[in-house]
């Protein structure tokens, strides 16, 4: 395929016809050359007189069903067939199609659920828990691990001692001995006393650790998610089910109960060897008793709860399916409200609701099946101990307080040989908690690989530290050469069908150009800004940004200098960097769809250029005793380089450019939290989002359909502002029906 010019010159009303036909060939069959989209370059403004044009491409598939002679049809959602081809080239996708993904059929899940055997258990589990122990806060959090663990020394130590006071206060019992009987139960009490704060303050202790180490994985986790666009990449690749859910609810639970079971498994080995002795000492064959019983016990209890750990899995899955159902009716409550869509909402919750039913039905038959064994396991201990020394007792050989001792340390020991039994269910809810972290962290680690699809065939984005084209010796305007964006050969093609939106598309921006991209919808223009904007890299072609360095740049445009003094200035900063993990610094995507955050009107003007009140706090340690690792620290890297925040009065003066002064009135101040999209029409919300590229002055600016909901009057308003107040460079994507293209 050639590589595109920009060349014939175009009136607006003759380029909108040709593009209409453009339209019809996709479907028609008759026009198999005919571009369907444009790229429009003019000088100054938007509705210049004259417009020069060039296709970048067409949709493969869309030119071969026009072969076909049927109507063109988008690209397939990914199926799971399409996900299983893929997993062999793409790690994400590896991960994906190996575990879970939203659309996954519960069967795939439930197989891979069931597949991880106990060495793949442990091995995420060890993943997903060591960095912490590693981290920044390691010598709190292993300190804090030290006092945990000598707190629960101590107790078993304590339970010990109770061991014997038992003994003792049912011999004096036994004997009717008033006087030691008084002795013994004050004994009792005094050791109460002493004893109980142990057992309070190791739960106190081991909670809080807990907390600390679900914050510091908290954060872990988001700072991960939120980099390189994981979020995007999970949510627009479908890759794994409920990601918020995993970072809530799994880590809270993760934390919790990995400490507590570490300190049963720890406190099981204690008691272990402390009345083992104990037993051992009365009565030799209880022991032996005991050591049948508990590993005849826990197998059982193993063959009954083996598909409890897989139900567990998709039970989590449920319910965060569920909940998402709910989140996103509260998110859309008007269009739903307009389309009176209740009906099937209802439906669809019900049926998600129904499916978690379901599997909460397997899940409580399955534990009612454990449960009977467990509980016949549990009861019988209670007299088994106690007839096993009988006939001793009964002999004489010991003492009424001797049988209780066994008892007791019986129950300890049994207590320590039986967790599993016990702790059956715990421990496969635990398993699927790690499987569904695991999964998480494998994904978020894979996904910082430049090029997850693992192909040699990627577009590689570059951004460039210096602003190049100066040839000569003599003085030069530098904004006249500067180059914004250069992309050559582009191919463009979508991450999962791989349908090739453009082919071998070559351009250059320079600054203060314009560039129009039109089309029919879904041709691939949003596409295109993707593209640019590193989020789909499949194809090939390099996309390079000049427009990194802001300040030195306009340090440099105030003056006339020589190329060579340019060059000089700039050789020690040449610097490039491949495919950037942050937009680029100066260039501002404004997206289709206007996004409002969850803050104040200040905040969402100041979005995504400056975050209100994130300064850190330099001792980390806040007045609420937050832990210094807490402390918001950029993902980008760059915070300290962001130019000054703008004051309220260049908020208020922004919001009278884009006609929103009346706002001011209507909620009194800039520092009032509203449901920001919901409060606001569309066409104010891209008002809004106008107003930020405004306030963030970059050097070139992407808009993607960003003034479709606005009337004309403001949309050419706009458009004009764009260019006298920035004199900054636009590329521009425009659905073919925009009527602002159909005035003269
Ligand atoms: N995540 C995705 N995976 C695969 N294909 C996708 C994905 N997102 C979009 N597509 C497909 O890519 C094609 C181009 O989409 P794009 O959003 O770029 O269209 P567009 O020209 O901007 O359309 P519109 O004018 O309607 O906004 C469409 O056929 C669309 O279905």
């Amino acid at each position: 395929m050639q590589a595109h010019t920009l060349s014939s010159t175009v009136g607006t009303r003759r380029y909108l016809s040709c593009h209409d036909g453009g339209g019809g060939g996709a479907g028609g069959g008759g026009h198999k050359d005919t571009p369907l989209l444009h790229i429009l370059r003019f000088p100054s403004a938007f509705l210049g007189d004259s417009l020069s044009m060039a296709s970048i491409g067409y949709p493969t598939r869309r030119r071969r069903t026009a072969t076909n002679n049927t109507n063109a049809t988008p690209p397939p959602r990914p199926s799971s067939s399409n996900s299983k081809s893929l997993s062999k080239s793409s790690p994400v996708a590896a991960a994906a199609s190996s575990s879970t993904s939203s659309p996954q059929s519960d069967d795939d899940q439930e197989g891979q659920s069931k597949g991880l055997g106990p060495r793949r258990l442990w091995k995420r589990f060890w993943k997903v828990a060591a960095p912490y122990w590693r981290s920044e806060d390691k010598t709190q959090a292993r300190l804090q691990l030290a006092a945990v663990f000598a707190l629960t020394l101590g107790t078993t130590g304590i339970s010990v001692g109770f061991n014997f006071l038992g003994r003792d206060f049912y011999n004096a019992l036994a004997n009717k001995d008033a006087e030691q009987f008084t002795k013994q139960l004050l004994y009792y009490l005094g050791a109460f006393a002493f004893g109980i704060p142990f057992f309070v303050l190791r739960d106190y202790a081991r909670e809080t650790l807990s907390l600390r180490w679900r914050s510091w994985m908290t954060k872990y986790y988001m700072e991960r998610y939120l980099k390189d666009r994981t979020f995007y990449k999970i949510q627009s690749q479908s890759i794994i089910d409920n990601p918020d859910q995993r970072i809530v609810d799994d880590l809270s639970s993760f934390t919790g109960t990995a400490l507590s079971f570490s300190l049963t498994f720890f406190n099981a080995a204690v008691d272990l060897i402390s009345f083992s002795n104990i037993l051992y000492g009365i009565y030799p064959p209880l022991f032996v008793v005991l050591l049948v019983y508990s590993i005849g016990g826990t197998a059982i209890s193993v063959l009954l709860g083996k598909g409890l750990a897989s139900l567990n899995f998709l039970q989590e899955k449920k319910e965060a399916d569920f909940r998402y159902g709910l989140v996103r009716v509260r998110e859309n409550a008007e269009s739903i409200a307009f389309y009176g869509g209740e009906e099937n909402e209802l439906h669809l919750l019900l049926q998600r609701f129904s499916s978690a039913f379901e599997n909460l039905t397997q899940l409580l038959i399955s534990s009612r099946n454990l449960e009977f064994f467990t509980s016949g396991y549990r009861y019988l201990i209670q007299i088994l101990p106690a007839a096993v020394v009988a006939p001793m007792y009964f002999s004489g050989k010991i003492e009424f307080g001797v049988i209780n001792q066994s008892v007791s340390a019986f129950n300890h020991i049994l207590g320590d040989f039986s967790l599993i039994v016990y702790q059956f269910q715990a421990i496969s809810a635990f398993s699927a908690v790690i499987d569904r972290l695991g999964e998480f962290d494998d994904i978020l680690d894979r996904s910082t690989s430049k090029y997850p699809d693992d192909s040699t065939q990627h577009i590689h984005l570059i951004c460039c530290n210096v602003c190049p084209g100066f040839e000569g010796n003599g003085p030069v305007t530098m904004h006249k050469f500067q180059k914004l964006l250069h992309i050559e050969n582009l191919t463009l093609q979508t991450p999962t069908s791989k349908t090739t939106l453009i082919k071998e598309l070559s351009l250059q921006i320079n600054c203060n150009d314009s560039l129009l991209v039109t089309g029919p919808s879904g041709c691939g223009k949003t596409s295109f800004l993707r593209a640019i904007a590193g989020l789909w890299n499949s194809g090939s072609g390099t996309i390079t940004f000049y427009v990194h360095d802001v300040e030195f740049t306009q340090s440099l445009i105030s003056k006339d200098v020589t190329s060579l003094e340019v060059n000089t200035a700039i050789s020690n900063l040449r610097e490039l960097e491949e495919t950037p993990s942050q937009i680029p610094r100066g260039v501002f995507f404004l997206p289709q769809r206007p996004y409002m955050n969850l803050g104040t009107l200040r905040e969402q003007l100041l979005y995504p250029t400056w975050v209100e009140g994130a300064t850190p706090d330099s001792s980390g340690n806040s007045s609420t005793g937050m832990p210094q690792f807490l402390v918001q620290t950029p993902i980008s890297g760059d915070g300290s380089k962001r130019s000054r925040m703008p004051s309220t009065d260049d908020l208020v003066k922004v919001l009278e450019d884009v006609r929103l002064d009346y706002l001011l009135a209507r909620f009194n101040s800039l520092d009032l939290t509203y449901e920001w999209s919901s409060v606001l029409s569309l066409g104010e919300q891209q008002r809004l989002a106008f107003a930020r590229l405004l306030l963030s002055k970059p050097k070139l600016a992407l808009l993607d359909e960003s003034t479709s909901a606005l009337d004309e009057d403001n949309e050419g308003s706009f458009c004009t502002s764009l260019l006298k107040l920035l004199a900054s460079t636009y590329v521009s994507n425009w659905s073919s029906a925009n009527p602002y293209f159909n005035h003269p």
